[in-house]
């Protein structure tokens, strides 16, 4: 099942899809996999149990990066789920595709004009005066690529698209096209006042490792299954406000963070991530949840960061819901679906459902109608996403 909701026209767009269930070859293959996922789980545990211990999150940070072994630990799993175990149907996959065909229907095909004739019909009804001032943005040009920057890039899953001029960055990569940098600690200057190709000749001839970047560089910007690796909700805070600074006004922000609880579970804390975003210069553009994360695009409206701290603690409402459990509660929280039914009994489960039915979900209101199948979302192999 696939629910598009489009927030600002208010439709939902219904889609019967394909469910393809990977199903392990053998055993090995199943047990490789958890190995893996298991690696990746305990570091973001350990951050999240050192942060809880310490609470200076400057300190862990700092620790965490120089641990090199745990860090190439991290990356080699992570790129080993990626190449050996995350198949091209399956959900781990979709979320990238869902990034490009987001991009695609913004850029190129019409959607950010559409957004900005309705951003200047709904400023009509405004009284005179408290008008947003209203720019059109640069458009890319035909020969053009959208310039995508994907934080946490590890493995650089945007590299393949020729549509996208990728910048991929990490602070251990996996894989030689991605550059090395902190994200929380790159220093902005001044945006370039270049042509696009110029800007686009810039990019391709950036230096190992990262420090500093130019402001308002970028059309996308990609936080794929990042915000939650960090223990901290100001750190999520940090990240969201240094993507509106390297955004150009009208670019796109794409978060993607994990949550295999049904859709309307954390539907409190996606409207609190909503609010705190969008104080920043943002508007929610698309939401959709996936049996195993949520994908939400944001796009840039105003150039300055504009968020007021004083009147509302935003960093804070970037909450996830491990931030609140022991590391105990969480293996609980993790593991029970999982357990409760066997391989073999998902498996046939799972195959016995090619095709769900369409089900109408207001992601605003949080209201599901839900007609699928009760547990459904519980069958799939969660892979690392229930971390
Ligand atoms: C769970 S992986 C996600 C990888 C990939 N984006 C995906 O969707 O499969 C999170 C990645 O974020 C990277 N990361 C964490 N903190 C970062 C930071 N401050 N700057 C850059 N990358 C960071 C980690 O090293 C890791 O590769």
């Amino acid at each position: 099942m696939d629910l598009r909701d489009n927030v600002e026209t208010g439709e939902t767009e219904k889609h019967t899809e394909l469910f393809y269930v990977p199903i392990p070859e053998e055993e090995p293959c199943k047990r490789e996999q958890e190995k893996l996922s298991g690696v990746v789980k305990n570091v973001h545990r350990k951050l999240r149990r050192k942060y809880r211990e310490v609470g200076d999150f400057d300190k862990i940070w700092r620790e965490h990066c120089e641990d090199e072994q745990t860090l190439s630990e991290y990356a080699l799993a992570m790129k080993n789920l990626a190449d050996n175990h995350w198949t091209k149907k399956c959900e781990g996959e979709g979320r990238i595709e869902w990034c490009r065909s987001v991009c695609q229907e913004y850029f190129l095909q019409g959607g950010m004009k559409r957004m900005l004739e309705k951003d200047e019909k709904s400023a009509m009804c405004l009284p005179a005066g408290a008008q947003p001032h209203s720019s059109m943005p640069r458009s890319i040009s035909p020969l053009g690529k959208m310039r995508l920057l994907d934080v946490g890039s590890c493995f650089n899953p945007f590299l393949k698209f020729d549509e996208f001029l990728t910048v991929g960055i990490d602070i251990v990569p996996a894989v030689e096209s991605v550059y090395k940098c902190d994200f929380l600690n790159l220093q902005l200057q001044q945006p370039l006042q270049l042509a696009s190709d110029a800007v686009e000749a810039f990019l391709r001839q950036l230096h190992n490792p990262i420090d500093t970047l130019p402001a308002q560089l970028f059309h996308v910007v990609v936080f794929s299954l990042l915000l939650s690796y960090f223990p901290s909700p100001y750190q999520r805070w940090l990240c969201c406000k240094k993507a509106h600074e390297l955004l150009e006004l009208h670019g796109l922000l794409l978060i993607i963070t994990p949550d295999s609880s049904h859709q309307n579970r954390h539907a409190l804390m996606m409207r609190s991530w909503r609010v705190a975003v969008e104080s920043l210069g943002f508007k929610r553009y698309k939401y959709i949840k996936y049996s195993h994360m949520h994908l939400i695009a944001f796009r840039k409206v105003c150039v300055a960061t504009t968020s007021d701290l004083v009147s509302r603690n935003y960093p804070e409402m970037l909450y996830i819901p491990q931030d609140f459990h022991s590391n105990e509660e969480e293996e609980e929280c993790a593991d029970v679906p999982v357990q409760a039914r066997s391989e073999f009994e998902d498996d046939q489960v799972a195959w016995g459902f090619t095709e769900l039915p369409d089900t109408p979900y207001d992601s605003d209101s949080g209201e599901s109608q839900s007609g699928s199948l009760p547990g459904f979302h519980e069958l799939e192999d969660p892979i690392l996403l229930q971390s």
